[in-house]
């Protein structure tokens, strides 16, 4: 079949093409029917079936004889070490983990929060609470205490699975110190807290709150899989919204492990048994789906990279791994890319290696420049596949089905909508646009399995942030259109959410942030060009009147604000006095402006702007810093 022929089957017939897709995973039992329509928008799959996600992910294989199969290999430059988890190991590991968890009261719906960095033990706990039906919530390592606590706040853990340390280059970040931080700033408290203590720091417990990892796993009773509902949410992602309260993606369980074990032959092209590795971090939608989920429910062997692309020890590290484990799909953002080709423009570093087992490369995370897929087609010497998708949807919404049929690439454009994605750009009141013109990106509902069907606790909000702009539709928040061959482009975010380093920020929150400054009395945050990170934040302040302290003092405590409040990932290092700042007569900050000004692109003067000068201003300011040099 085709893919044309595939993709027009999943849309004709959603029924049929997902209760077949279903069949490729293990049901306690099996869903009466695919989708259940909840009314006012609302869309369920499989929510009548019963299975678990953790049998699907490693016990099924241990029965099918995978048992000594490499399930993870863990690969750490940071600490000079290579290990392997089969998947015999890994049942017997989850399952005593889980079975820790159930000593300490936790089961079936409680959520308990993963604060952990790149070790196969940040896996191994999001398996043990889907063994047992708890709601994980993994939370990114670069976050500061703040952001976890608005986590704990918003999920109620009953349990937080923490490390003692994650590894930078350069230094150790110490996560003890920011867990009791922010278990301090929450209202809700965990019951309990179980520590994997590294060797780089060993982390002070607190009594009756805190348990040593190991030292809790003795003598308990390993867990047995227990069946949840094919919507029994299996985690709960937070993502940046437009405000600074992030938003807690809901992933139910059947959904997601169907289509994720769709894509793995279907997008990725591997076959049960190859290595797979997805160069992200478990704490990113990228790291749930495709270095934890997707591989393991599919018999593959996932990769757990503790590492750079670059300085971990070089820019050869990538190729080593593809080497050294024979990699068969790689997957990483273009950022990734885009340092190792600064470092390494001529790709020397990739002659040492072979990588004949390598088929091809997969980009997401954020816009994939030409130059950055043109290098890496040219040293690599197989496809580079741009994919397109989103904390919300979990897997492709458009891409390249490699394994199904392969489609030309065009250089820009993410590919084609992927099954069950009917994908369409439309105008402002909502109509469907002509192929080549530009508008908003949405896909007509229901959207499918895997992709979140609600907000945590947050219904009214999932229906404003995705539902409410195009009644019948998702809106994806970014805007670009198809051309005649049904390629999609990707151009802008319709919203202010910036994208740097492959990480979605919300402008939204480090305002909040920089307005928390005593002498800041109006501030705006824009994602400006950054060669390396695709974007990268720049704050805009104005000061409260009667303030006269240096500038640079003032400046250089809002970065340190932003790095305290957000965390490092925030990668906030610019900010600027400016003072006024340009607005629409309504009072509405002309933002792309400030960024097309800063990037010395050309622009159109706002026709609804207030004061004009405002923006020579703003210019004179941004050339001081080195900006709006065009
Ligand atoms: C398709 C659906 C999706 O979009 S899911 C999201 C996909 N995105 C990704 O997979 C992210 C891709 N990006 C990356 O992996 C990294 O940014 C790469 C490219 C490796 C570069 O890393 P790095 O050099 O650390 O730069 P950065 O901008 O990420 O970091 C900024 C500062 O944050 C720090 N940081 C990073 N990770 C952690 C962590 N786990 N724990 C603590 N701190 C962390 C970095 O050290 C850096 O700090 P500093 O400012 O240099 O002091």
């Amino acid at each position: 079949m085709t893919y044309r022929d595939v993709y027009q089957s999943s849309l004709a017939d959603p029924e049929k093409f997902w209760m077949s897709a279903a069949e490729a995973i293990d049901w306690t039992t099996p869903p009466s029917r695919a989708l259940f329509d909840r009314g006012d928008n609302l869309y369920e799959w499989f929510a009548d079936g019963l299975l678990n996600g953790c049998y699907n992910a490693v016990d099924r294989h241990v029965e099918a004889g995978r048992g000594a199969q490499a399930a993870i290999i863990h690969d750490s430059p940071m600490t000079g070490t290579k290990t392997t988890v089969t998947y015999a190991d890994l049942q017997q590991r989850v399952a005593a983990l889980a079975g820790t968890l159930v000593a300490q009261g936790v089961g079936k719906g409680d959520r308990v929060i993963i604060y952990m960095p790149m070790v196969p033990e940040a896996l191994e706990a999001m398996l043990a609470c889907a063994r047992i039906g708890a709601i994980h919530s993994v939370v990114f390592g670069g976050f500061a205490a703040n952001e976890l606590a608005v986590r704990i706040d918003d999920c109620a853990p009953k349990a937080i699975l923490a490390a003692s340390c994650g590894l930078e280059p350069g230094r150790v970040v110490k996560y003890k110190p920011l867990l009791d931080g922010a278990i301090e700033l929450a209202d809700h408290k965990p019951d309990v807290c179980l520590i994997l203590q590294r060797d780089e720091e060993r982390a002070e417990l607190i009594p009756g709150r805190d348990l040593d990892w190991h030292a809790a796993q003795e003598g308990v009773t390993p867990a047995d899989c227990v069946p949840v509902e094919g919507n029994h949410p299996a985690y709960i992602l937070y993502t940046s919204g437009t405000t600074g309260a992030p938003k807690g993606v809901v992933r139910p369980t059947a959904g997601h492990l169907v289509a994720l074990n769709w894509t793995m032959k279907n997008i990725y092209n591997v076959d049960p048994g190859d290595v797979f590795w997805a160069a992200s971090d478990v704490g990113w939608v990228v790291g749930h789906s495709y270095i934890c989920y997707a591989p393991l429910v599919h018999g593959n062997t996932t990769v757990v990279f503790e590492g750079k692309p670059v300085g971990t020890p070089d820019a050869g590290t990538f190729w080593r791994v593809i080497a050294e484990h024979n990699v068969r799909s790689f997957f990483t953002a273009p950022t990734a890319i885009r340092a190792v080709k600064r470092e390494d423009p001529k790709g020397l570093e990739r002659r040492k290696f072979d990588l004949s087992g390598l088929r091809a490369l997969y980009l997401a995370g954020e816009r994939a420049d030409p130059d950055t897929i043109e290098w890496a087609q040219d040293i690599l010497g197989t496809p580079v596949y741009d994919h397109w998708w989103q904390t919300e949807t979990g897997w492709t919404i458009a891409g390249n089905p490699a394994g199904l049929e392969a489609l030309p690439v065009k250089i820009g454009s993410p590919t084609v909508a992927m099954p069950g994605y009917d994908v369409q750009i439309l105008d402002e009141a909502g109509h469907p646009m002509p192929p080549g013109e530009l508008g908003a990106i949405a896909v007509k509902l229901p959207l499918p399995p895997g992709t979140l069907p609600t907000l945590w606790n947050a219904t009214e909000r999932f229906r404003k942030s995705y539902l409410n702009a195009f009644p019948g539709y998702y809106e994806t928040g970014d805007a670009g259109m198809i051309d005649a061959d049904g390629y999609l482009y990707i151009m802008a975010r319709t919203d202010d959410v910036i994208n740097v380093a492959g990480h979605r920020l919300s402008t939204g929150a480090m305002e909040e942030v920089l307005a928390s400054h005593p002498d800041v009395a109006e501030c705006a945050v824009v994602g400006v060009s950054d060669q390396l990170k695709g974007q990268s934040p720049l704050g805009l302040v104005c000061l409260t009147t009667g303030v006269n302290r240096p500038h640079s003092e003032i400046t250089a405590e809002c970065v340190k604000l932003v790095r305290e409040k957000i965390g490092p990932v925030a990668a906030f290092k610019n900010a600027l006095v400016v003072d006024r700042l340009p607005k629409t007569r309504s009072g509405k900050i002309l933002r792309a402006t400030v960024v097309k000004i800063a990037d010395g692109v050309d622009f159109k003067m706002p026709a609804t702007i207030d004061d004009p000068v405002i923006l020579d201003e703003i210019k004179t300011a941004l050339q001081t810093i080195g900006y709006a040099q065009g």
